[in-house]
């Protein structure tokens, strides 16, 4: 799919790109842009459901920001089961504006939780936990071995007083080479304004110290990243090797006859547009099409994940630098007039949508050491 005859947009015409898809509505909103539920067109794949994520626009105007070339660039050198794959790229000449679309992941893990924490329901089930841990340690284990560079700084503040209200502050005794870490000396001193006590994991996990889970767990949140456990340590950990073992489709029961949860798929507001205020349509069922059997259509209205979050430190677009947007463009492999067409569709986050839909029985010889050295009986 290729870009090359972009109209619009002063007659509020759509992009010819756009006319491939129905727009229901934003899912979610990161650092860089707005994500939006959309489905397909074309006869092939008439209403397969794509996320397509909107960057935003550089401010000073110069089109394609440095940031969105560089999460293009890793994205097509991407391939794995448990990362979403990035399906397209597209530009809108008019105002330069990028467009991403990827495989929609239908659940989202944070409502998966929530839905065990805040609705009295049971507590979820081992097996899920095992393998939505080892899907994600895989996924990671991935990208550390492609060795996907990262810029994030490991001081943004919100997150780390979440942290340290469970872990209490880091200590130079527990991670030696804290002091001469980038960004702390600037911010040492407003951390450890705030006291934090009652601390440790044992008392927010229900698990005995003694355990495998508490085990991989604590050495997962080891502060110092010399000591902490690696993804590939972890997938090779005596709690993968128990009961229940990881499967693939990590959202049905680990026993037979036990019961099957709804998991509620992803909230879609159906009142934002891509320009993040229009309204779209009345709010409507939205059915992705990937939703697990008998599960609960896509919740309507405002979600409320979607609100803006500020951009944490060290994380804000990289300068432009002077390289102008087609430059940048050509770099990432969108040369042909910047059709996106012309590159390698690549995979980009773990792609809980698909589980459902497969059969706790790994197919044999998959390829992906899934999980490693034994034999799943999913
Ligand atoms: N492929 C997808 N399928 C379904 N939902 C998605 C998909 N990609 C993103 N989303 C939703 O959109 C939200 C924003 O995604 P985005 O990739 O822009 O940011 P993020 O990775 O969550 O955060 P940040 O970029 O700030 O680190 C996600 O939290 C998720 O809820």
């Amino acid at each position: 799919m290729g870009d090359g005859n972009n109209r619009s947009s002063s007659n509020n015409e759509k992009p010819e790109w756009l006319q491939q898809y129905n727009l229901i509505g934003k899912i979610g909103e990161g650092t860089y842009g707005l994500v939006f539920l959309a489905k397909t067109k074309s006869p092939a794949n008439r209403g397969k459901s794509i996320a397509i994520k909107k960057f935003k626009q550089s401010k000073d105007g110069d089109g394609v920001s440095p940031t969105a070339i560089r999460e293009i660039m890793l994205l097509r050198e991407i391939t794995h089961e448990n990362v979403v794959k990035l399906v397209n790229v597209h530009i809108n000449h008019t105002d330069m504006s990028l467009y991403l679309a990827f495989d929609y992941a239908e659940h989202d893990l944070y409502e998966i939780i929530r839905h065990h924490r805040d609705k009295g329901n049971n507590l979820i089930n081992q097996y899920t936990v095992k393998s939505l841990l080892w899907q994600l340690l895989n996924g990671l284990n991935y990208l550390h071995r492609a060795e996907a560079k990262s810029t994030s700084n490991p001081f943004q503040l919100d997150q780390l007083d979440k942290i340290f209200k469970v872990l209490g502050h880091p200590t130079l005794e527990k991670w030696p080479t804290l002091a001469s870490l980038p960004h702390w000396q600037n911010d040492v001193h407003r951390i450890q304004e705030h006291k934090y006590e009652n601390t440790g994991l044992h008392s927010v996990v229900p698990l005995s110290p003694k355990g495998a889970p508490f085990d991989l767990l604590s050495k997962m949140l080891e502060y110092d990243p010399q000591k902490r456990i690696t993804a590939a340590q972890a997938l090779e950990h005596d709690y993968f090797r128990s009961e229940p073992l990881p499967g693939r489709n990590a959202l049905v029961p680990s026993q037979p006859g036990e019961k099957v949860i709804n998991y509620p798929t992803r909230p879609v507001d159906t009142n934002t547009d891509f320009e993040g205020t229009t309204s779209l349509q009345p709010p409507q069922p939205v059915s992705s099409g990937n939703t697990v059997s008998g599960g609960i259509p896509g919740a309507h209205g405002v979600n409320n994940r979607s609100a803006p979050r500020p951009m944490p430190v060290g994380l804000q677009r990289m300068q432009a630098q002077g390289m102008a947007a087609y430059n940048l463009a050509s770099q990432a492999g969108m040369g042909g007039g910047m059709n996106p067409g012309n590159i390698p569709m690549p995979r980009g986050v773990a792609q809980p949508h698909q589980q459902h839909q497969l059969r706790r029985k790994d197919p044999p010889g998959t390829g992906t050491g899934y999980p490693p050295q034994q034999k799943s009986r999913r």
